[in-house]
């Protein structure tokens, strides 16, 4: 048994048991736990939380590593910060971890509002926490930051979605379904059935590159830019960076949450009226698209962005696209630091 999804590796998190979490497309999963990482004091009034959902194939540890620090925006000397793992992500209760009863391909259909209410009663029943400072996440971290700020306006006094939409596009739901069955087209899958995710290398491999072509941009490759984080050619970056970063995830647990991932949608809070769903926001929100991104574009975003009262629309500047959100851009963190930093300012 692979110990990808361990502490050695992805650093230091608690499970916290939030009881049974009742699910939107019907079913419960009893005894849910989510993977938590927490940094900083919560202070006495508890009204300095911030909340931080991880993104696919993310874990709490890339958050860490890339976007907290003393001195940055997301500075534990000021904020108590919670990192919530998403569930399926492998750490928080997933198909690779389940009991018996829904693990692997028995694992339910999950939905984006189901993290926000697991992460709700965590909040609420084991931090006793009313309202967050901020919530702020990167793609389908930005996806639960929209449905957080629509399911709980007055919970959420300020939100930043990065690089992902409150609604996902039909363009974005179709790459999605190629990476879902670049993993399932591969025999050793065997319909969610293999012994362990090394079998199914051949589906991960290609799942790696269809990543690479969307996940960097066009622009990301001409300017180099692969050479300049250390690999000879685009073969190489596939092979020693791409294929690899991949290849010890589950693959159930990578299904798991592309299925919700597709499916994002504030829009099920109101039946069906997007417009209405995102007049519900009520945090001051920076909306933050990066340039060059080449699947949550600036334009899908900036569609959403002018309906949401209290919002701006920030867009990161980065050739890297989609996964300069691995803090591949330099520039663009110090970009991000300073449209957080000016968010958190008291309103
Ligand atoms: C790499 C993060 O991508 C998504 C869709 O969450």
């Amino acid at each position: 048994m692979s110990n990808y999804y361990s502490q050695e590796i992805h650093g230091p998190y608690q499970l916290i048991n939030i009881g049974n979490l009742n699910l939107y497309e019907g079913g419960v999963i009893e005894e849910c736990f989510l993977a938590i990482s927490t940094f900083g004091k919560l202070n006495s009034e508890k009204s300095n939380a911030i909340l931080i959902p991880t993104w696919y194939s993310g874990t709490s540890k890339i958050m860490l590593d890339a976007y907290i620090g003393e001195g940055r925006a997301l500075d534990p000397d000021k904020y108590f910060i919670i990192i919530v793992n998403q569930i399926g992500n492998g750490l928080s209760i997933s198909p690779s971890n389940a009991p018996e009863k829904i693990h692997g391909k028995k694992f339910p259909k999950i939905r984006i509002c189901d993290d926000v209410d697991a992460q709700h009663k965590l909040l609420k029943e084991h931090f006793k926490i009313n309202q967050l400072e901020l919530v702020v996440g990167g793609s389908m971290g930005a996806q639960q930051t929209f449905e957080w700020s629509v399911r709980y306006p007055d919970f959420v006094k300020r939100a930043a979605p990065i690089a992902g939409t409150a609604k996902n596009s039909e363009h974005d739901f179709v790459f999605t379904d190629t990476l879902i069955e670049a993993i399932t087209s591969d025999p050793a899958y065997q319909s969610g059935d293999y012994e362990n995710s090394k079998q199914v290398s051949i589906g991960l491999e290609r799942h790696a590159k269809l990543w690479t072509v969307m996940g960097w941009s066009t622009e990301f490759f001409r300017a180099a830019r692969h050479q300049s984080l250390g690999f000879k050619d685009i073969h190489d970056f596939i092979a020693n960076f791409m294929i690899p970063y991949f290849s010890e995830m589950d693959p159930n647990n990578l299904l798991t949450m592309a299925y919700k991932w597709q499916r994002a949608d504030v829009s099920l809070n109101t039946e069906g009226d997007l417009l209405s769903a995102l007049r519900k926001i009520k945090a001051k929100t920076y909306v933050m698209p990066i340039s060059h991104d080449m699947f949550f574009t600036c334009q899908d975003c900036l569609a959403e962005q002018k309906s949401i009262k209290n919002s701006q629309l920030k867009v990161l500047d980065s050739i890297d696209g989609h996964l300069g959100l691995f803090g591949t851009d330099s520039k663009m963190m110090e970009q991000l630091d300073l449209y957080l930093k000016d968010l958190l300012l008291e309103i």
